[in-house]
Protein backbone atom coordinates (compact mmCIF):
# COMPACT_ATOMS: atom_id res chain seq x y z
CA UNK A 1 0.00 0.00 0.00
CA UNK A 2 0.71 3.61 -0.71
CA UNK A 3 2.32 5.62 1.93
CA UNK A 4 -0.49 8.37 1.56
CA UNK A 5 -3.26 5.34 1.51
CA UNK A 6 -1.39 4.02 4.52
CA UNK A 7 -1.25 7.50 6.47
CA UNK A 8 -4.99 8.05 5.05
CA UNK A 9 -6.23 4.96 6.45
CA UNK A 10 -4.28 5.30 10.07
CA UNK A 11 -5.45 8.67 10.51
CA UNK A 12 -9.23 7.14 10.01
CA UNK A 13 -8.80 4.39 12.04
CA UNK A 14 -6.84 6.06 14.89
CA UNK A 15 -8.87 9.18 14.92
CA UNK A 16 -5.71 10.76 15.01
CA UNK A 17 -2.91 13.23 13.12
CA UNK A 18 -0.15 12.59 15.84
CA UNK A 19 3.28 11.24 14.74
CA UNK A 20 5.97 10.17 17.33
CA UNK A 21 9.13 9.70 17.52
CA UNK A 22 11.13 6.38 18.30
CA UNK A 23 14.12 8.43 19.51
CA UNK A 24 16.48 5.86 21.83
CA UNK A 25 17.80 8.62 23.45
CA UNK A 26 19.80 6.78 26.68
CA UNK A 27 19.54 10.87 28.53
CA UNK A 28 15.59 10.99 28.59
CA UNK A 29 15.62 6.80 29.59
CA UNK A 30 12.67 5.88 32.13
CA UNK A 31 13.54 5.25 34.90
CA UNK A 32 12.24 1.66 34.61
CA UNK A 33 14.82 0.21 32.01
CA UNK A 34 17.52 2.76 33.11
CA UNK A 35 18.39 0.87 35.64
CA UNK A 36 19.00 -2.14 33.95
CA UNK A 37 20.68 -0.09 30.82
CA UNK A 38 23.41 1.87 32.99
CA UNK A 39 24.02 -1.76 35.10
CA UNK A 40 25.04 -3.41 31.60
CA UNK A 41 26.75 0.02 30.39
CA UNK A 42 29.22 -0.45 32.81
CA UNK A 43 31.01 -3.45 31.03
CA UNK A 44 31.70 -3.20 27.15
CA UNK A 45 31.00 -6.71 26.99
CA UNK A 46 27.40 -6.01 27.82
CA UNK A 47 26.60 -3.88 24.76
CA UNK A 48 24.01 -6.41 23.24
CA UNK A 49 22.27 -6.29 26.69
CA UNK A 50 21.99 -2.02 26.59
CA UNK A 51 20.48 -2.30 22.89
CA UNK A 52 17.83 -4.68 24.68
CA UNK A 53 16.99 -2.35 27.08
CA UNK A 54 16.55 0.28 24.69
CA UNK A 55 14.43 -2.01 22.77
CA UNK A 56 12.80 -3.00 24.92
CA UNK A 57 11.52 0.57 25.87
CA UNK A 58 10.78 1.20 22.07
CA UNK A 59 8.59 -1.78 21.97
CA UNK A 60 7.05 -0.54 24.72
CA UNK A 61 6.04 2.63 23.45
CA UNK A 62 5.23 0.93 20.54
CA UNK A 63 3.22 -1.23 21.79
CA UNK A 64 1.18 1.85 24.31
CA UNK A 65 0.28 3.94 21.48
CA UNK A 66 0.05 1.76 17.97
CA UNK A 67 -3.67 2.57 18.38
CA UNK A 68 -3.61 6.19 18.85
CA UNK A 69 -1.01 7.53 16.24
CA UNK A 70 -0.96 7.91 12.60
CA UNK A 71 2.59 7.44 11.76
CA UNK A 72 6.24 6.63 13.94
CA UNK A 73 9.19 8.52 12.73
CA UNK A 74 12.20 6.94 13.81
CA UNK A 75 15.41 9.43 14.06
CA UNK A 76 18.25 7.28 12.08
CA UNK A 77 20.88 9.52 14.08
CA UNK A 78 20.08 7.94 17.01
CA UNK A 79 20.45 4.48 16.02
CA UNK A 80 23.67 5.68 13.34
CA UNK A 81 25.11 6.75 16.61
CA UNK A 82 24.88 3.47 18.35
CA UNK A 83 27.40 1.98 15.42
CA UNK A 84 26.59 -1.58 14.49
CA UNK A 85 24.38 -2.78 17.60
CA UNK A 86 21.95 0.33 16.26
CA UNK A 87 21.54 -0.52 13.09
CA UNK A 88 20.15 -3.82 14.61
CA UNK A 89 18.32 -2.30 16.93
CA UNK A 90 16.72 -0.03 14.14
CA UNK A 91 15.67 -3.28 12.42
CA UNK A 92 14.06 -4.84 15.56
CA UNK A 93 12.16 -1.40 16.27
CA UNK A 94 10.71 -1.06 12.66
CA UNK A 95 9.85 -4.68 13.03
CA UNK A 96 7.71 -4.21 15.87
CA UNK A 97 5.64 -1.58 14.26
CA UNK A 98 2.35 -2.73 13.30
CA UNK A 99 2.27 -2.69 9.01
CA UNK A 100 -1.26 -0.39 8.96
CA UNK A 101 0.89 2.44 10.99
CA UNK A 102 3.32 4.41 8.25
CA UNK A 103 6.46 5.12 9.53
CA UNK A 104 8.76 7.89 7.88
CA UNK A 105 12.64 7.50 8.51
CA UNK A 106 13.91 11.00 9.86
CA UNK A 107 17.42 11.10 8.04
CA UNK A 108 17.67 14.20 6.86
CA UNK A 109 19.42 12.76 4.05
CA UNK A 110 21.33 15.33 2.29
CA UNK A 111 24.07 13.27 0.47
CA UNK A 112 23.66 12.98 -3.67
CA UNK A 113 26.21 9.66 -3.71
CA UNK A 114 24.69 7.70 -1.56
CA UNK A 115 21.17 8.80 -2.48
CA UNK A 116 20.72 6.05 -4.34
CA UNK A 117 21.91 3.35 -2.32
CA UNK A 118 20.20 5.24 0.77
CA UNK A 119 16.83 5.38 -0.77
CA UNK A 120 17.39 0.94 -1.81
CA UNK A 121 17.88 0.95 2.14
CA UNK A 122 15.39 2.76 3.56
CA UNK A 123 12.95 1.85 1.57
CA UNK A 124 13.76 -1.95 0.41
CA UNK A 125 15.44 -2.84 3.16
CA UNK A 126 14.06 -1.33 6.28
CA UNK A 127 10.54 -0.83 4.51
CA UNK A 128 10.21 2.62 6.09
CA UNK A 129 7.24 4.75 3.94
CA UNK A 130 8.73 7.56 3.80
CA UNK A 131 12.01 10.20 4.42
CA UNK A 132 12.85 13.16 5.29
CA UNK A 133 15.73 14.79 2.72
CA UNK A 134 17.25 18.06 3.41
CA UNK A 135 15.97 20.48 0.19
CA UNK A 136 19.71 21.72 -0.88
CA UNK A 137 20.99 19.29 -3.03
CA UNK A 138 18.15 19.75 -5.15
CA UNK A 139 15.63 17.88 -7.42
CA UNK A 140 18.70 15.41 -8.34
CA UNK A 141 18.55 14.53 -4.13
CA UNK A 142 15.16 13.76 -4.32
CA UNK A 143 14.93 12.13 -7.25
CA UNK A 144 16.69 9.03 -6.42
CA UNK A 145 13.81 8.36 -3.15
CA UNK A 146 11.20 9.19 -5.86
CA UNK A 147 11.96 6.44 -8.09
CA UNK A 148 9.91 4.85 -5.24
CA UNK A 149 5.91 5.62 -6.50
CA UNK A 150 4.18 4.41 -3.40
CA UNK A 151 7.18 6.05 -0.90
CA UNK A 152 7.15 9.78 -0.04
CA UNK A 153 9.81 12.33 1.01
CA UNK A 154 9.37 15.30 3.14
CA UNK A 155 11.23 18.51 2.06
CA UNK A 156 12.87 19.93 5.24
CA UNK A 157 11.87 23.29 4.82
CA UNK A 158 12.23 25.01 8.14
CA UNK A 159 14.04 24.26 11.56
CA UNK A 160 13.31 25.92 14.54
CA UNK A 161 16.70 26.71 15.78
CA UNK A 162 17.69 30.01 16.34
CA UNK A 163 21.04 30.06 14.14
CA UNK A 164 19.24 27.93 11.25
CA UNK A 165 17.19 31.58 11.03
CA UNK A 166 21.22 33.07 9.50
CA UNK A 167 20.22 31.04 6.09
CA UNK A 168 16.68 30.21 6.07
CA UNK A 169 15.66 33.69 6.70
CA UNK A 170 18.20 35.23 3.94
CA UNK A 171 18.16 37.38 2.08
CA UNK A 172 14.90 39.22 3.31
CA UNK A 173 12.09 38.68 5.08
CA UNK A 174 9.87 39.02 2.25
CA UNK A 175 11.48 36.60 0.20
CA UNK A 176 13.49 34.02 2.81
CA UNK A 177 15.45 30.93 0.91
CA UNK A 178 12.86 28.46 2.96
CA UNK A 179 9.72 29.74 0.90
CA UNK A 180 11.62 29.68 -2.04
CA UNK A 181 12.12 25.59 -1.12
CA UNK A 182 8.64 25.30 -0.71
CA UNK A 183 7.94 26.65 -4.21
CA UNK A 184 11.00 25.19 -6.31
CA UNK A 185 10.19 21.64 -4.83
CA UNK A 186 6.37 21.98 -6.11
CA UNK A 187 7.17 20.79 -8.77
CA UNK A 188 9.52 17.83 -8.02
CA UNK A 189 6.07 15.51 -7.60
CA UNK A 190 2.74 15.17 -6.62
CA UNK A 191 0.54 15.26 -3.66
CA UNK A 192 1.21 11.66 -2.80
CA UNK A 193 4.92 11.47 -2.88
CA UNK A 194 6.16 14.86 -1.21
CA UNK A 195 5.26 16.31 1.65
CA UNK A 196 6.87 19.08 3.61
CA UNK A 197 8.57 19.64 7.07
CA UNK A 198 8.19 22.98 9.22
CA UNK A 199 10.02 23.09 12.40
CA UNK A 200 8.49 25.65 14.42
CA UNK A 201 6.44 26.35 17.41
CA UNK A 202 5.66 29.90 16.22
CA UNK A 203 2.33 29.68 13.25
CA UNK A 204 3.92 31.81 11.19
CA UNK A 205 6.39 29.61 8.87
CA UNK A 206 3.57 27.12 9.24
CA UNK A 207 1.25 30.03 7.74
CA UNK A 208 3.59 30.82 4.70
CA UNK A 209 4.26 27.43 4.05
CA UNK A 210 0.55 26.67 3.87
CA UNK A 211 -0.37 29.83 1.53
CA UNK A 212 2.43 28.38 -1.15
CA UNK A 213 1.70 24.78 -0.58
CA UNK A 214 -2.09 24.43 -0.32
CA UNK A 215 -2.22 20.95 -1.33
CA UNK A 216 0.69 19.27 0.42
CA UNK A 217 1.09 17.46 3.79
CA UNK A 218 2.42 19.11 6.01
CA UNK A 219 4.60 17.44 9.03
CA UNK A 220 4.81 20.13 11.68
CA UNK A 221 7.94 20.06 14.55
CA UNK A 222 9.02 21.56 17.13
CA UNK A 223 5.50 22.91 17.84
CA UNK A 224 5.91 22.50 21.77
CA UNK A 225 9.62 24.41 22.26
CA UNK A 226 7.33 27.16 24.04
CA UNK A 227 4.59 25.07 25.86
CA UNK A 228 5.05 24.25 29.60
CA UNK A 229 6.57 21.68 30.47
CA UNK A 230 4.30 18.64 30.94
CA UNK A 231 3.53 18.26 27.43
CA UNK A 232 -0.09 17.73 27.88
CA UNK A 233 -0.76 20.79 26.05
CA UNK A 234 0.39 22.96 23.09
CA UNK A 235 0.28 26.75 24.03
CA UNK A 236 -1.38 27.90 20.46
CA UNK A 237 -2.89 24.63 18.98
CA UNK A 238 -5.52 26.46 17.56
CA UNK A 239 -3.30 29.45 15.97
CA UNK A 240 -1.11 25.98 14.89
CA UNK A 241 -3.97 24.17 13.53
CA UNK A 242 -5.35 27.45 11.51
CA UNK A 243 -1.88 28.08 9.71
CA UNK A 244 -1.51 24.47 9.04
CA UNK A 245 -4.51 22.45 8.08
CA UNK A 246 -5.50 22.91 4.29
CA UNK A 247 -8.54 23.79 2.90
CA UNK A 248 -10.70 20.60 3.63
CA UNK A 249 -9.45 20.73 7.27
CA UNK A 250 -6.40 18.03 6.98
CA UNK A 251 -2.75 17.56 5.46
CA UNK A 252 -1.20 17.84 8.78
CA UNK A 253 0.63 15.72 10.94
CA UNK A 254 1.59 16.96 14.50
CA UNK A 255 4.53 15.40 17.25
CA UNK A 256 3.78 14.07 20.24
CA UNK A 257 5.65 16.18 22.68
CA UNK A 258 8.88 13.55 23.41
CA UNK A 259 7.99 13.13 27.07
CA UNK A 260 5.93 10.85 26.00
CA UNK A 261 8.82 8.40 26.09
CA UNK A 262 9.50 9.29 29.60
CA UNK A 263 6.80 8.46 31.23
CA UNK A 264 5.07 5.75 32.65
CA UNK A 265 1.91 5.72 30.61
CA UNK A 266 2.54 7.11 27.30
CA UNK A 267 -0.62 6.05 26.64
CA UNK A 268 -2.63 8.07 28.75
CA UNK A 269 -0.37 11.24 27.26
CA UNK A 270 -1.14 10.72 23.88
CA UNK A 271 -4.65 9.78 23.85
CA UNK A 272 -5.36 13.30 25.85
CA UNK A 273 -3.31 15.10 23.41
CA UNK A 274 -5.27 13.23 20.63
CA UNK A 275 -8.48 14.10 21.94
CA UNK A 276 -7.59 17.89 22.37
CA UNK A 277 -6.20 18.12 18.75
CA UNK A 278 -9.16 16.42 17.57
CA UNK A 279 -12.04 18.98 19.19
CA UNK A 280 -9.39 21.83 18.25
CA UNK A 281 -9.43 20.51 14.23
CA UNK A 282 -13.34 20.60 14.56
CA UNK A 283 -13.58 24.02 16.72
CA UNK A 284 -11.33 25.17 13.82
CA UNK A 285 -13.29 23.58 11.24
CA UNK A 286 -16.40 25.03 12.41
CA UNK A 287 -15.03 28.87 12.08
CA UNK A 288 -14.21 28.12 8.32
CA UNK A 289 -18.08 28.65 6.93
CA UNK A 290 -18.22 31.85 8.79
CA UNK A 291 -15.18 33.44 7.40
CA UNK A 292 -16.99 32.28 3.83
CA UNK A 293 -19.94 33.83 4.08
CA UNK A 294 -19.48 36.81 5.98
CA UNK A 295 -15.80 38.46 4.51
CA UNK A 296 -16.52 40.51 1.44
CA UNK A 297 -14.29 41.13 -1.51
CA UNK A 298 -12.27 38.16 0.29
CA UNK A 299 -11.31 34.68 -2.19
CA UNK A 300 -10.70 31.73 0.40
CA UNK A 301 -9.97 28.58 -1.01
CA UNK A 302 -13.38 26.35 -1.97
CA UNK A 303 -13.65 23.84 0.63
CA UNK A 304 -13.70 20.73 -2.04
CA UNK A 305 -10.93 22.02 -3.83
CA UNK A 306 -10.09 21.73 -8.05
CA UNK A 307 -9.67 17.87 -8.58
CA UNK A 308 -6.44 19.04 -10.50
CA UNK A 309 -5.45 21.92 -8.05
CA UNK A 310 -2.17 20.66 -7.66
CA UNK A 311 -1.35 20.43 -11.02
CA UNK A 312 -2.45 23.84 -12.15
CA UNK A 313 -0.66 25.42 -9.16
CA UNK A 314 2.42 23.09 -10.52
CA UNK A 315 2.15 24.60 -14.33
CA UNK A 316 1.73 28.47 -13.10
CA UNK A 317 4.72 27.50 -11.08
CA UNK A 318 7.08 26.53 -14.03
CA UNK A 319 5.83 29.48 -16.42
CA UNK A 320 3.00 28.06 -18.16
CA UNK A 321 0.83 31.48 -17.49
CA UNK A 322 2.91 34.82 -17.70
CA UNK A 323 1.07 37.96 -17.54
CA UNK A 324 2.86 40.34 -20.10
CA UNK A 325 1.08 41.87 -23.55
CA UNK A 326 1.68 38.47 -26.02
CA UNK A 327 0.43 39.00 -29.53
CA UNK A 328 -1.42 35.81 -30.37
CA UNK A 329 -1.33 33.53 -33.19
CA UNK A 330 -4.82 35.36 -34.40
CA UNK A 331 -3.31 38.55 -34.15
CA UNK A 332 -4.84 40.03 -31.37
CA UNK A 333 -2.64 40.83 -28.10
CA UNK A 334 -3.34 39.75 -24.63
CA UNK A 335 -2.34 40.84 -21.42
CA UNK A 336 -1.14 37.31 -20.64
CA UNK A 337 0.33 33.83 -22.60
CA UNK A 338 -0.44 30.46 -21.38
CA UNK A 339 2.75 28.93 -22.52
CA UNK A 340 2.02 24.71 -22.48
CA UNK A 341 4.97 24.13 -24.24
CA UNK A 342 7.09 24.28 -20.99
CA UNK A 343 5.65 21.43 -19.04
CA UNK A 344 7.82 19.22 -21.71
CA UNK A 345 10.90 19.89 -19.79
CA UNK A 346 9.44 18.69 -16.23
CA UNK A 347 8.46 14.96 -16.31
CA UNK A 348 6.17 15.13 -13.46
CA UNK A 349 4.31 17.91 -14.44
CA UNK A 350 4.43 15.91 -18.14
CA UNK A 351 3.17 12.81 -17.15
CA UNK A 352 0.69 14.16 -14.90
CA UNK A 353 -0.72 16.51 -18.02
CA UNK A 354 -0.39 13.18 -20.33
CA UNK A 355 -2.37 11.18 -17.50
CA UNK A 356 -4.98 13.85 -17.41
CA UNK A 357 -5.48 13.81 -21.52
CA UNK A 358 -5.50 9.88 -20.93
CA UNK A 359 -8.53 9.70 -19.01
CA UNK A 360 -10.36 11.62 -21.76
CA UNK A 361 -9.28 9.52 -24.32
CA UNK A 362 -9.94 6.41 -22.95
CA UNK A 363 -13.31 7.29 -23.57
CA UNK A 364 -13.56 8.19 -27.21
CA UNK A 365 -13.54 5.74 -30.15
CA UNK A 366 -10.93 6.37 -32.39
CA UNK A 367 -7.68 4.47 -34.70
CA UNK A 368 -5.25 6.91 -34.26
CA UNK A 369 -3.99 9.76 -32.31
CA UNK A 370 -3.11 13.33 -34.29
CA UNK A 371 -1.24 15.71 -32.21
CA UNK A 372 -1.08 19.58 -34.12
CA UNK A 373 2.02 20.73 -34.43
CA UNK A 374 4.63 22.09 -33.25
CA UNK A 375 3.35 22.54 -29.24
CA UNK A 376 1.23 19.37 -29.09
CA UNK A 377 3.41 16.98 -30.64
CA UNK A 378 4.76 15.54 -27.66
CA UNK A 379 2.01 15.29 -25.80
CA UNK A 380 0.76 13.21 -28.82
CA UNK A 381 3.71 10.82 -28.61
CA UNK A 382 3.60 10.45 -25.20
CA UNK A 383 -0.60 9.59 -25.42
CA UNK A 384 0.10 7.02 -28.10
CA UNK A 385 2.89 5.41 -25.89
CA UNK A 386 0.61 5.09 -22.83
CA UNK A 387 -2.18 4.29 -24.76
CA UNK A 388 -0.69 2.35 -27.26
CA UNK A 389 -2.13 3.87 -30.02
CA UNK A 390 -0.68 4.63 -33.28
CA UNK A 391 0.54 8.40 -33.96
CA UNK A 392 0.02 11.02 -37.05
CA UNK A 393 0.13 14.65 -37.58
CA UNK A 394 -0.69 16.79 -40.07
CA UNK A 395 2.67 18.68 -40.61
CA UNK A 396 2.51 22.64 -40.27
CA UNK A 397 3.84 22.89 -43.41
CA UNK A 398 4.59 21.15 -46.51
CA UNK A 399 8.42 20.35 -47.47
CA UNK A 400 9.67 21.40 -50.58
CA UNK A 401 12.02 18.11 -50.71
CA UNK A 402 11.59 14.45 -49.48
CA UNK A 403 8.31 13.16 -49.39
CA UNK A 404 6.54 15.66 -49.25
CA UNK A 405 3.41 14.51 -46.95
CA UNK A 406 0.66 16.71 -45.64
CA UNK A 407 0.34 14.11 -43.00
CA UNK A 408 3.08 12.37 -41.35
CA UNK A 409 3.08 8.54 -39.97
CA UNK A 410 1.17 5.67 -41.77
CA UNK A 411 -2.80 5.49 -41.99
CA UNK A 412 -5.63 3.56 -43.79
CA UNK A 413 -8.18 5.96 -45.35
CA UNK A 414 -11.70 5.74 -43.56
CA UNK A 415 -9.47 5.94 -40.12
CA UNK A 416 -11.31 7.25 -36.83
CA UNK A 417 -8.62 9.98 -35.78
CA UNK A 418 -8.78 12.04 -32.52
CA UNK A 419 -7.07 15.63 -32.69
CA UNK A 420 -4.82 16.25 -29.64
CA UNK A 421 -3.58 20.39 -29.28
CA UNK A 422 -2.81 21.83 -26.29
CA UNK A 423 -5.18 24.55 -26.14
CA UNK A 424 -8.12 26.29 -28.15
CA UNK A 425 -7.90 29.60 -28.77
CA UNK A 426 -9.64 30.65 -31.77
CA UNK A 427 -9.78 27.29 -32.45
CA UNK A 428 -8.27 27.77 -36.01
CA UNK A 429 -4.95 25.41 -35.37
CA UNK A 430 -7.34 22.64 -33.78
CA UNK A 431 -9.84 23.00 -36.66
CA UNK A 432 -7.31 23.84 -40.04
CA UNK A 433 -5.29 20.43 -38.52
CA UNK A 434 -8.74 18.60 -38.17
CA UNK A 435 -9.48 19.80 -42.10
CA UNK A 436 -6.24 18.50 -43.21
CA UNK A 437 -6.42 14.90 -41.36
CA UNK A 438 -10.05 14.85 -43.36
CA UNK A 439 -8.64 16.02 -47.04
CA UNK A 440 -6.36 12.74 -46.67
CA UNK A 441 -9.73 10.20 -46.16
CA UNK A 442 -10.03 10.41 -42.39
CA UNK A 443 -12.54 11.20 -40.54
CA UNK A 444 -12.38 13.55 -37.60
CA UNK A 445 -14.77 13.30 -34.52
CA UNK A 446 -12.99 14.89 -31.35
CA UNK A 447 -10.64 17.43 -30.67
CA UNK A 448 -8.96 16.81 -27.24
CA UNK A 449 -7.06 19.49 -25.81
CA UNK A 450 -5.72 20.50 -21.92
CA UNK A 451 -7.10 24.25 -22.00
CA UNK A 452 -10.38 25.67 -23.51
CA UNK A 453 -9.86 29.39 -23.68
CA UNK A 454 -13.76 29.73 -23.51
CA UNK A 455 -14.97 33.03 -24.77
CA UNK A 456 -17.06 30.53 -27.31
CA UNK A 457 -14.40 28.43 -28.63
CA UNK A 458 -16.01 25.57 -28.39
CA UNK A 459 -19.60 26.52 -30.39
CA UNK A 460 -17.05 27.21 -33.01
CA UNK A 461 -15.12 23.42 -32.55
CA UNK A 462 -18.94 22.39 -32.58
CA UNK A 463 -19.79 24.36 -35.97
CA UNK A 464 -17.33 23.19 -37.83
CA UNK A 465 -18.30 19.39 -37.25
CA UNK A 466 -16.35 18.21 -34.44
CA UNK A 467 -16.91 17.40 -30.78
CA UNK A 468 -14.36 19.14 -28.68
CA UNK A 469 -13.29 17.97 -24.54
CA UNK A 470 -11.01 19.85 -22.64
CA UNK A 471 -9.41 18.88 -19.30
CA UNK A 472 -9.29 22.33 -18.13
CA UNK A 473 -11.09 25.71 -18.60
CA UNK A 474 -9.28 28.85 -18.03
CA UNK A 475 -11.99 30.17 -15.86
CA UNK A 476 -11.07 26.92 -13.41
CA UNK A 477 -7.54 27.87 -13.49
CA UNK A 478 -8.10 31.33 -13.03
CA UNK A 479 -9.98 30.27 -9.49
CA UNK A 480 -7.62 28.05 -8.43
CA UNK A 481 -4.73 30.39 -8.93
CA UNK A 482 -6.53 33.23 -7.38
CA UNK A 483 -7.55 31.43 -4.61
CA UNK A 484 -4.16 29.69 -3.31
CA UNK A 485 -2.65 33.35 -3.90
CA UNK A 486 -0.93 32.86 -6.60
CA UNK A 487 -1.94 35.28 -8.66
CA UNK A 488 -3.15 39.08 -7.71
CA UNK A 489 -6.27 40.25 -7.97
CA UNK A 490 -5.78 42.65 -11.08
CA UNK A 491 -4.70 39.29 -12.42
CA UNK A 492 -7.62 36.95 -11.74
CA UNK A 493 -9.34 39.87 -13.27
CA UNK A 494 -7.71 40.24 -16.27
CA UNK A 495 -8.12 36.67 -16.66
CA UNK A 496 -11.72 36.99 -15.96
CA UNK A 497 -12.48 39.14 -18.88
CA UNK A 498 -11.57 37.02 -21.53
O1 LIG B 1 -6.90 28.18 -31.11
P1 LIG B 1 -5.81 28.97 -31.78
O2 LIG B 1 -6.17 30.44 -31.90
O3 LIG B 1 -5.37 28.36 -33.05
O4 LIG B 1 -4.57 29.00 -30.78
C1 LIG B 1 -4.09 27.83 -30.17
C2 LIG B 1 -2.92 27.28 -30.91
O5 LIG B 1 -1.84 28.20 -30.79
C3 LIG B 1 -0.68 27.52 -30.34
O6 LIG B 1 0.09 27.07 -31.39
P2 LIG B 1 1.02 28.05 -32.22
O7 LIG B 1 0.26 28.56 -33.41
O8 LIG B 1 1.57 29.08 -31.33
O9 LIG B 1 2.13 27.12 -32.80
P3 LIG B 1 3.21 26.13 -32.13
O10 LIG B 1 2.44 25.04 -31.48
O11 LIG B 1 3.93 25.66 -33.32
O12 LIG B 1 4.04 26.90 -31.18
C4 LIG B 1 -1.21 26.35 -29.58
O13 LIG B 1 -0.25 25.30 -29.51
C5 LIG B 1 -2.48 25.97 -30.32
O14 LIG B 1 -2.21 25.04 -31.33
O1 LIG C 1 -1.20 32.10 -30.40
C1 LIG C 1 -2.05 32.08 -29.52
O2 LIG C 1 -3.17 32.60 -29.64
C2 LIG C 1 -1.71 31.43 -28.24
C3 LIG C 1 -1.07 30.24 -28.21
C4 LIG C 1 -0.76 29.68 -27.00
O3 LIG C 1 -0.18 28.60 -26.90
N1 LIG C 1 -1.12 30.35 -25.87
C5 LIG C 1 -1.76 31.52 -25.91
O4 LIG C 1 -2.06 32.12 -24.84
N2 LIG C 1 -2.05 32.04 -27.09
Amino acid sequence: MSFDSKLRNAIAINQSILCLGLDPNPEVMPAKYREAYDLESKSEAHHERMVDCLWEWMNFIIQSTADLVCAYKPTLGFYTAMGAAGLELLTKTLAAIPPEIPIILDAKHADLNSSTVMAKTAFEQWGVDAITLSPYLGQDLAARFLMYPDKAIFVSCYSSNSTAQDFQAYPSREQPLYLNVVQNCQVWAGTENLALEVGSANPDALAKVRSLAPERLILARSIWANSQATGQKIDNLTEILNAGLDANGGGLILPVNQDALTIGDPAQLVRSLRDEVNQAIVATAHQSPVCEQWIPNVCLIDQSGHPHANLILQLFDIGCITFEETLQASGQIFPYYIDLRRIISNPQVFDAVIGTYAEILRELKFDRIAGIPYGSLPTASGLALRLNFPLIFPRKEVKAYGARRLIEGNYEAGETIVVVDDILISGKSAIEGAQKIESCGLKVQDIVVFIDHEAGVCDRIHQSGYSPHAVLKISEINETLYQSGRITEKQFLTLSHL
